[in-house]
């Protein structure tokens, strides 16, 4: 059986839950749910802190988790990032208090960093050569400057709310953008379960990412059509029972769906429809 590691609480924990369900996996009733075995597919899911799953993945005990790119480099562990699943963005960044005269990492020599991502930050920090001293926190680091423990902080901003409350501001470049991965042993070799497990996450990320596109054009213009719906790979053209139109069949991206029914329609086409995917294996 299949062993899953899931976010339990937290940013991921709502979002991974949501996916795993559309992927056609039972997930929990209840928050205080911490193992389900799910049967039909063959999977034991665990669910555990997000900061933990590279841990428990990295060590091999566990086959395959969900957790942020910003908690696996934190962690150093035994674990790599095999797919990237589009929820819980954010970026990690460095924060001063609104105008202090600090520009970048080369400035912070001497000064005292708060964050809960130690690991993340003496690595960059180390990356420029850069000695500073770095305190760890468990969370609400944006207080710590307010508070007088440090004089910078490094977190993860999504909106930007918590920085502006607090009266800090962002500065040099992003230490890194995190979203929500899937994550393996380092090293492990092919397993068909975790395949077939990827497949479905994948299919789910098809699944919102396109749109199915139907839509009726005269045959001497499939060539323009087809042109602005390429498909993934080729789109289906199939004859109309009325003599010189045909049908024309593709996916196209959601976010494009109205601009291309907009073009498709200045070229002719008719009976234009859209239609959500449910599910996919491509
Ligand atoms: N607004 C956000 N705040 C915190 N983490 C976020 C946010 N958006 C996405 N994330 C991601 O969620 C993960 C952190 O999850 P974690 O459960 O440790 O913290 P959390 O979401 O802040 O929850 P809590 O603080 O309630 O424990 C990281 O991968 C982080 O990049
Ligand atoms: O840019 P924003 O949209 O404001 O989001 C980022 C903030 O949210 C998280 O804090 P959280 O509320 O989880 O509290 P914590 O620091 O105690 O974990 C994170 O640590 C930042 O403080
Ligand atoms: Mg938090």
């Amino acid at each position: 059986m299949l062993r899953i590691a899931v976010p339990n609480k937290g940013s991921l924990s709502g979002p991974a839950a949501e996916m795993l369900h559309e992927a056609g996996y039972r997930q929990r009733k209840e928050a205080k749910e911490l193992v389900l075995v799910d049967p039909d597919n063959q999977v034991e899911f665990f669910f555990l802190r997000p900061r933990d799953i590279a841990v428990y993945v990295g060590s091999g005990r566990l086959d395959v988790g969900i957790t942020g790119r910003d908690l696996l480099l934190d962690s150093a562990s035994e674990a790599e990032e095999v797919l990237a699943l589009g929820f819980a963005g954010s970026t990690f960044r460095f924060a001063r208090p609104v105008g202090a005269e600090i520009a970048g990492v080369q400035d912070l020599d001497g000064l005292r960093i708060a964050t809960s991502y130690t690991g993340l930050v003496e690595q960059h920090l180390a990356e420029h050569g850069v000695k500073a001293t770095v305190t760890k926190l468990d969370g609400a680091v944006e207080t710590a400057v307010h508070l007088g423990v440090a004089d910078v902080i490094a977190d993860v901003v999504e909106t930007g709310t918590s920085l502006r409350n607090a009266g800090l501001e962002v500065f040099g470049d992003p230490i890194l953008v995190s979203d929500a991965v899937v994550i393996r042993p380092k090293g492990a070799g092919e397993d068909a379960a975790v395949e077939q497990f990827l497949r479905r996450l994948q299919g789910v990320l098809v699944a919102r990412r396109y749109v199915l596109m139907d839509y009726d054009i005269r045959a001497g213009k499939v060539s323009e059509a087809v042109a602005l719906t390429p498909g993934l790979e080729s789109p289906t053209v199939s004859p109309l029972h009325t003599e010189g139109w045909v049908a024309v069949r593709s996916m196209v991206l959601r976010k494009e769906a109205q601009r291309i029914m907009d073009d498709l329609w200045a070229i002719g086409a008719r009976a234009i429809l859209v239609t959500n995917i449910h599910a996919c294996r491509i």
